[in-house]
């Protein structure tokens, strides 16, 4: 089944104080499917973040299409309006960095019990739920209860995997989400990879250790400055 489909996709960025266009990537094309892992690489500056981003909508691209199989029927992704991207952000579409956007004075449960609260679950089950993802991040008991904003790093980032995994979704954009973990964190992230591609998720992902996720990927896009190579594994 296919969930993207993504043809002549590009992104420059117009920077008013210089006056010109900087490109980020150009021409990028893939199709993906249900349960795929495509792996982007490239060198620093290349466009990695940019085409995530572009495909969450979080920029616009500035050419080519990128249709969504929604549940509801097929999507531009680089067109769609605002408030159908917004739907499929809440239902379909998941995107994970490694920075986690705390909101002051919510405790770390709470973070991460609320996808499932909005799925109907009941708050006892779903803090079960969510008890047995952060002990597999290893993080710990002591603070669940108190408010991300002042927790490291990597406990931010695990309450951020945590919160966006939790859930299942059609496509998962992750970008660089083991940047700060431990080892046994990021083992833990990729278990859970696995589990959700067996499931049929569909992931694109920039990963800094990329070795930590080489038996998920289905297909490689490389981004270089002047093009851009997709090889199927
Ligand atoms: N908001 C922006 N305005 C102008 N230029 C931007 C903006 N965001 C990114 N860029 C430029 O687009 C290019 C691609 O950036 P991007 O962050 O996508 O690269 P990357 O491949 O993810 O890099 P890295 O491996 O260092 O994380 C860079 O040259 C960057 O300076």
């Amino acid at each position: 089944m296919i969930i993207l489909d993504v043809q002549g996709f590009s992104k420059a960025f117009f920077v008013h104080h210089l006056q010109r266009h900087i490109p980020a990537f150009n021409e990028v094309d893939f199709r993906l499917h249900a349960g795929e892992f495509l792996l982007v690489r490239g060198v620093n500056g290349v466009g990695k973040s940019t085409l995530l981003r572009c495909l969450y909508r979080s920029y616009l691209p500035t050419a080519g299409q990128a249709i969504y199989h929604a549940h509801a029927g097929l999507i531009d992704l680089a067109c769609a309006a605002d408030v159908d991207i917004a739907a499929l952000r809440r239902t379909e579409i998941g995107h994970v960095t490694q920075f986690l956007r705390a909101r002051p004075r919510v405790s770390a449960i709470d973070v991460v019990t609320e996808p499932l609260l909005n799925q109907g679950q009941t708050r006892a089950q779903a803090r079960q739920i969510a008890a047995e993802w952060l002990t597999a991040f290893g993080l710990k008991e002591d603070i669940w209860d108190a408010y991300p904003t002042t927790f490291s790093g990597g406990e931010q980032q695990k309450v951020n995997l945590v919160r966006a995994l939790i859930v299942p979704r059609r496509l998962l954009l992750l970008d660089e989400p083991t940047a700060s973990l431990d080892a046994n964190a990021r083992a833990a992230l990729v278990t859970r990879l696995a589990q959700i591609k067996a499931q049929g998720v569909a992931m694109i992902g920039v990963f800094h250790h990329p070795e930590d996720v080489r038996d998920l990927v289905d297909g490689e896009l490389h981004l270089t400055n002047t093009q851009v190579d997709y090889v199927a594994n």
